[in-house]
């Protein structure tokens, strides 16, 4: 189990974020839902370490280094005409020398055919279109195996079938490494399909951490994203929820 401790986070004069205090299980996928400005990125950036006022990451009780957390930003810019194989490889920067051990150009192909990107190992990443681009940039990330991933809205660039292929893979991944996943995203019906665990932000304050059910309950729903929501069951027995909007 990987405990946060987050203390309160100002931006200018505002309070953005209360204290709060979050669990994550190892090995598993938490969704941080909430609705724009809720303080998501600010969350995720607290816990990467990027922002003045420093969170607390221990896991079973001994705190972690900075180092043990990877993270991916909600926009981004690739400079460097890198190939994606390239790309991959630089996850694990620290390991690489003058020639890089074949044994780890195979992992990073085992990885990237994982993510159904081996057929574009070898393209530059300048030449790809920005889900493509979202889709490496989270196989490097996973890589350099953290033991805490934070993935600020990890599926905004991409199409449906990828959505739910990034999200499934990225669970599966959680499940066999052990690393504790926690990323935010806006659509509640993917968080309630793929997540193990769900926290609910609103106006800087953490809400709930609890089950995909327990957490979008339609009360909940409509105070924070203020739609009248219908809550159906897809054929799995899937949490979907449909917005209708408040005239
Ligand atoms: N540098 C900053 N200066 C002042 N206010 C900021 C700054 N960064 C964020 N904020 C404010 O903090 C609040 C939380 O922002 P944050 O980006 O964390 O929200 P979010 O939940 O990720 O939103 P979105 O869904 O739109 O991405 C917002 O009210 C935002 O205006």
């Amino acid at each position: 189990m990987f405990e946060i401790t987050l203390p309160a986070l100002r931006r200018g004069r505002s309070l953005v974020l209360q204290p709060m205090e979050l669990r994550l299980p190892a090995g598993s996928l938490t969704g941080i839902v909430g609705p724009n400005g809720a303080g998501k990125s600010t969350l995720l950036r607290a816990i990467a370490g990027l922002s003045a006022e420093r969170a607390i990451l221990r896991r079973e009780g001994r705190v972690l280094d900075r180092s043990a957390v990877g993270f991916l930003p909600q926009s981004f810019t690739v400079r460097a005409n890198l190939s994606v194989l390239d790309c991959v490889l630089l996850g694990r920067r620290e390991g690489l020398g003058w020639s890089v051990p074949p044994a780890m150009i195979a992992q990073a192909r085992d990885i990237l055919a994982c993510f159904g990107l081996a057929d574009l190992a070898a393209r530059g990443m300048n030449s790809l279109s920005g889900g493509q681009q979202q889709r490496v940039l989270l196989v490097q990330r996973l890589f350099r195996n953290p033991q805490l991933l934070a993935l600020d809205e990890p599926t905004s660039a991409r199409d449906l079938h990828h959505q739910l292929g990034a999200l499934a893979a990225l669970r599966a991944h959680a499940r066999q490494s052990g690393t504790a996943v926690i990323a935010a995203l806006h659509d509640l019906t993917l968080a309630a399909r793929f997540c193990d665990r769900v926290l609910v932000l609103g106006e800087g304050r953490l809400i709930c951490q609890d089950t995909p059910e327990g957490a979008l309950t339609p009360e909940r729903v409509a105070a924070h994203w203020r739609v009248t929501p219908e809550l159906l069951r897809d054929r799995d027995a899937c949490l979907v929820v449909v917005p209708h909007t408040v005239e």
